[in-house]
């Protein structure tokens, strides 16, 4: 039979004999695009059915050499466990009343003896319509159709239901199981020389074009009856061969070893595959003569024209509408699989060698994985257990996977010989019909409303905002996110253009543009672009310093390198006071080693060339507020340099550069580091000096930082006296804007800019801020209407006040300092004494 193959296509035949010698690498063959994208075979996972063991010859079962063969099958690569979710969110995604929890619908179909075998005894009955019996055994399934069954009864059974549950919005599959010569293209096609006849007018039509002349029947039904809903429908075809573990495309046989694909969104499809659009069953039939005529045959002993390979017809069937309600726009696909398996054969039965022998190996050990896969299906289905379906074991189960278990609607084609030669493979037929018939599938109709699809994008957006802050608490159990942060700070900095938002959800390093941020300190106005840059860095660093005040362990350990780096230092308050501040400002060290981790990634990120010191303190005072110092020291060529700028209105400090009585300082502080710095940045925050003034000096010490915390809880800007405030990015934040517009204030109001500077803030009811007599280092930064009252100079290790006087400094204590605040080697520089100096009304 299979007489419409007549014209082979002698590519294919030639190609028979090398396919098998080729490199399964699919990197190894090239294969020409398909004609367009939207033509590109996008067939989600087809279904094939399988193979019972007991009827493959040991000789056959898969070995070592087919283990081998399996690895180098390039099947695409295993997802990350994106598939099984993405298979469950799809059938979840579904309303219940959509889903269909279906079983597998069997049905035997029984050929007639052929006349070479009409002597022997018919070894099967049938029994009922849906029963059957072999050698006193009975078999039940969904139908059982025997040898007096008409082609048309096997449309009713099968094909009918299939339109119905297409048109409805479900994949459906049929695939033909059975022996060799057992009838299962004959019922598929049907004979090759009636498959022309589009008026189906001959009774041996086969399954296939009867489906779809009722497919298009019924397409034209639906129209007219909705015709309101402007219901239209689109039918693409394609048809292909697994032949020897390799896909040929039979709509275009130059199209071989096609690989198969997958990806989130279209599923399963091989890639390059022939799709043609079909609007009439002739043009289905054209696609059916020309594709089956590349189909491979060969004859055995059973089977003149025995098919050598599985083939696999797709229908995708699209039906768009307007839904009456909300005009919204609804889009239903489903699929349609054909599958005509190839036939299981016994060598000793066949007397297949060569080529024959080669393909009964290739197609009993697909037919065994299918089996083998069925099994397993029907045992979970059974027990509810969950297994590892190995639907990567052969491109036929892995192309067909949807279908098998997944979301179709499968019906099992199974054709038997009544011959008592073929009582074994019936037997196998039979049990596996029975595996088959325990196998549930989830189908699912796939409607894609456009409300449906808005919902989607709002849940995935969710999820992600979601998904990015437990990311973000997982690397700081705060909530504390430095990326936020900067960004918070950015976006603060008024009347500053935005600077490029950092990614908060990146998983990668923050990489700070330093350009960028230079530019931007140079439209706000800061100051040379090197000073303004470190101000900036500061400005940020010292606010959280204030909600921080924890300490580095590693202070020791960095005084080394910061006395050979010539380094100024600007400090609140004396070291003792300092120490005992960190100590005292009883911080959760969680908080504060979080917040300061996150700070010094955020700095030494912001300036990787830097070494960044962050150092709070805080004095004694009622009227307690900070000020935040930044120091910025530039060793060029090793010649000592200072910069300092004090935006403070009242507070100055200078520190020797050599040995720091805060480096010296065995208590906790920080000192983020990165690289070798060329340059150090030290922040310290301190009440100003007029604050201070305020308090019985020789109150100034531990004591009085956490008093003078715990007595001004509701100042904002003090962050010891809250552990709110460390938490509270948007509060520091708030801090840093109002330090900013202090700064804008001065900057548009001073005259002189210096390279780095303090500010203050302090609240309403505290005393009004001197100005500090600038001398040569820093620059006020208030409004002139302040005066300057008078000029103290305290000591950085004993705390003691006492008149500033230059001039009497030890000469080895003097630090140069640019008077015009530019980092520049070139700028004039002036000795200052390495000592603090305060500035106090
Ligand atoms: N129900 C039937 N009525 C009449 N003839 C049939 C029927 N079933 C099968 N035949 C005939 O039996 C022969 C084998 O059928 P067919 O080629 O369809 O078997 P097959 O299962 O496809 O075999 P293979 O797996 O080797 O391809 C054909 O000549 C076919 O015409």
């Amino acid at each position: 039979m299979k007489h419409f193959m007549l014209p082979k296509n002698p590519v294919l035949r030639e190609a028979a004999t090398t396919l098998n010698e080729q490199s399964p690498n699919p990197s190894s063959h090239k294969t020409k695009p398909s004609q367009s994208p939207s033509r590109r075979a996008k067939s989600s996972k087809e279904n094939a059915p399988p193979l019972d063991p007991n009827s493959i010859t040991s000789d056959l079962k898969p070995s070592p050499s087919t283990a081998s063969a399996k690895l180098k099958s390039p099947l695409p690569p295993r997802p990350p466990s994106s598939n099984p979710l993405k298979r469950k969110l799809s059938i979840e995604a579904f309303p219940e009343n959509s889903l269909s929890d279906s079983g597998v619908k069997v049905v035997v179909r029984m050929r007639p003896l052929k006349k070479d075998e009409e002597e022997g005894e018919t070894i099967v009955q049938k029994i009922s319509n849906n029963s059957l019996s072999i050698n006193g055994q009975t078999f039940t399934f969904d139908s059982v159709a025997d040898t007096g069954a008409t082609q048309l009864d096997m449309f009713q059974l099968v094909g009918a239901p299939l339109v119905e549950n297409c048109l409805a919005g479900f994949n459906s599959s049929v695939f033909a199981y059975g022996q060799t010569g057992s009838g299962k293209t004959y019922t598929m096609w049907g004979p090759a020389n009636v498959l022309s006849d589009e008026t189906l007018s001959s009774d041996e039509q086969g399954l296939t074009p009867r489906v779809f002349q009722r497919l298009f029947d019924r397409i034209s039904e639906e129209q007219i009856k909705h015709t309101d809903k402007q219901l239209k429908y689109q039918c693409r075809c394609s048809f292909l061969e697994i032949y020897n573990e390799q896909i040929t495309d039979l709509l275009d046989p130059s199209q071989r070893n096609l690989q198969i694909r997958e990806d989130m969104q279209t599923g399963v499809y091989v890639e390059n595959l022939k799709e043609e659009y079909v609007f009439t069953m002739k043009d289905v039939t054209q696609l059916l003569i020309k594709g089956l005529s590349n189909r491979r045959t060969g004859a055995t002993s059973i089977n003149t024209e025995s098919s050598r390979s599985h083939s696999v017809f797709t229908c995708v069937v699209e039906s768009r509408c307007k839904s009456m309600a909300g005009g919204m726009n609804s889009l239903k696909t489903s699929r349609i699989n054909l599958v005509d398996l190839a036939g299981s054969e016994r060598q000793k039965l066949t007397g297949a060698a060569g080529d024959r022998l080669k393909e009964a190996g290739n197609i009993n050990r697909s037919l065994s994985q299918l089996g083998n896969l069925i099994n397993i299906l029907a045992e979970v289905s059974q027990t509810g257990k969950q297994r590892h379906i190995p639907y990567r074991d052969s491109r036929l189960t892995f192309l067909l996977q949807e279908s098998l278990g997944g979301n179709a609607k499968l019906a099992m084609l199974c054709a038997i010989s009544p011959a008592q030669s073929c009582k074994s493979e019936t037997f196998s037929t039979l049990r596996f019909a029975q595996r088959a018939k325990a196998v549930k599938n989830k189908a699912v109709v796939n409607e894609e409303m456009e409300d449906d699809v808005n919902h989607l994008r709002e849940v995935i957006r969710q999820l992600r905002d979601e998904l990015h802050r437990v990311k973000a608490n997982s690397n700081n159990p705060t909530g504390w996110d430095p990326r936020k942060s900067l960004n918070i700070l950015k976006s603060l900095i008024h009347p500053l253009p935005r600077l490029p938002q950092v990614d908060e959800d990146g998983d990668e390093m923050m990489e700070i543009d330093e350009g960028a941020v230079e530019k931007l300190c140079i439209q706000v106005g800061l100051g040379p672009a090197g000073t303004t840059y470190q101000n900036y860095v500061d400005e940020g660093r010292s606010i959280i310093d204030q909600g921080t005040e924890d300490s580095d362990v590693d202070m020791e350990e960095t005084i080394p390198e910061q006395a050979e780096k010539h380094e100024i230092l600007i400090s609140g308050c004396a070291e003792p006071a300092r120490n005992n501040t960190s100590e005292s400002c009883e911080e959760p060290a969680e908080e504060k080693g979080t917040l300061r981790s996150s700070v010094s990634k955020l700095i030494t990120e912001e300036s990787p060339n830097k070494m960044v010191e962050v150092r709070s303190s805080c004095t004694s005072g009622s009227q307690s507020g900070f000020s935040t110092s930044i120091s910025t020291t530039d060793e060029p060529n090793g010649s000592q340099e200072e910069i300092g700028n004090c935006v403070s209105p009242s507070s100055l400090s200078v520190v020797p550069s050599e040995v720091s009585p805060i480096l010296k300082s065995p208590t906790p502080s920080v000192s983020p580091r990165l690289n070798v710095s060329r340059k150090s940045l030290r922040t310290s925050s301190m009440l100003t000096a007029s604050q201070k003034d305020s308090k019985d000096e020789s109150k100034s010490g531990p004591e009085n930082c956490i008093s003078s915390a715990k007595s001004e809880p509701s100042t904002a800007l003090i962050p010891q006296t809250s552990k709110s405030v460390l938490a509270s990015t948007e509060h520091l934040a708030a801090s840093l804007h109002r330090g900013m517009e202090i700064i804008d204030s001065h900057c548009r109001s001073s005259v002189l800019r210096r390279s780095s500077f303090r500010f203050s803030y302090k609240p309403e009811e505290s005393k009004p801020i001197l100005l500090v007599d600038r001398v040569d280092v820093g620059v006020q930064t208030f409004p002139q209407d302040y005066e300057i009252s008078e000029t103290v100079l305290l000591c950085a290790n004993c705390k003691t006040k006492t008149q500033l006087e230059v001039k009497d400094a030890d000469e080895s204590n003097l630090q140069l300092v640019p008077v015009d605040g530019s980092e520049s080697n070139d700028k004039p520089k002036k000795q200052v004494p390495k000592v603090h100096l305060i500035a106090s009304s």
